[in-house]
């Protein structure tokens, strides 16, 4: 498309209507059946442009200032898996050893990872500094770009559902392992480590709910009504 000298573009909108039942129906879907997946990754790999449409459903995030911060590290190496599991399994017992007596044995007989078992492993970054110092609607906290980031997460997360590819996100790192081990530099933040690859079943309800971990709260119970804490009638 052209562009005037000063970077502007004409306007040009796009309907904006509702979708069609049958697409509002696969995008409501699409939200309510995705699902972490941590052991049910099939070791088949995944196609080049299979990738490609789930990166490019990420970088049509929406970020702040429109700064774009992510970047997309893609891991398919098995040795630099295994180091990143080594490094999980050593955070993880870490982790356990804050839980006492019964939900310590929970907690260690859930799995909650699949580094080595997805063919791909996609680490998502963002740079702080990708749009200079001051960006448009950052100002006043400067978190904004790292949730700009996460919502890059969330589109590749729903974009993989509808292509029958699951995602695990693996937060349990301590962040230098992270860093060393794919040679990120200290001015990047490291957002998410995701294991990406087809799955042919995914649990109905989230893993942890069946396992007895945590259940789903009632969403009414999270409403509030023109204040913190007002439920109204
Ligand atoms: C920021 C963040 C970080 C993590 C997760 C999620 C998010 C959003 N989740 C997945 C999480 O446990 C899961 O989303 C919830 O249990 C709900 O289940 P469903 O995603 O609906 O299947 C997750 N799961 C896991 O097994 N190991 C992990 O380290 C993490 N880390």
């Amino acid at each position: 498309m052209s562009t005037d000298d000063d970077g502007k573009r004409p306007y040009q909108p796009q309907p904006a209507g509702p979708l069609s039942a049958e697409a509002r129906e696969a995008v409501y879907h699409t939200i309510h059946t995705r699902r972490d997946v941590r052991d049910q990754f099939l070791p088949t790999p995944l196609p080049d442009d299979l990738v490609r449409r789930l990166l490019e459903a990420a970088h049509a995030a929406p970020s702040v200032g429109f700064m774009q911060p992510w970047n997309f590290i893609l891991i398919r190496d098995p040795e630099v898996r295994q180091r990143a599991w080594e490094a999980f399994s050593s955070a993880n017992d870490e982790a356990a050893e804050l839980f006492s007596d019964e939900r310590q044995a929970l907690y260690r007989s859930l799995k909650l990872e699949g580094i080595r078992k997805a063919p791909l492993s996609i680490c998502v970054t963002c740079d702080k500094d990708r749009a200079g110092p001051v960006v448009l609607g950052r100002t006043h906290n400067p978190k904004m770009d790292v949730y700009s980031a996460v919502c890059a997460v969330q589109n590749l997360w729903l974009a993989a559902r509808a292509e029958g590819v699951g995602i695990g996100w693996v937060s349990i790192f301590r962040d230098e392992d992270v860093r060393d081990i794919l040679g990120i530099p200290d001015n990047i933040e490291i957002v998410a480590w995701l294991c990406v690859g087809y799955v042919d079943q995914l649990y109905q309800e989230p893993e942890l709910a069946l396992k007895g971990w945590r259940q789903r709260l009632s969403l009414d119970d999270l409403i509030f009504k023109d204040g913190w804490g007002r439920k109204g009638d």
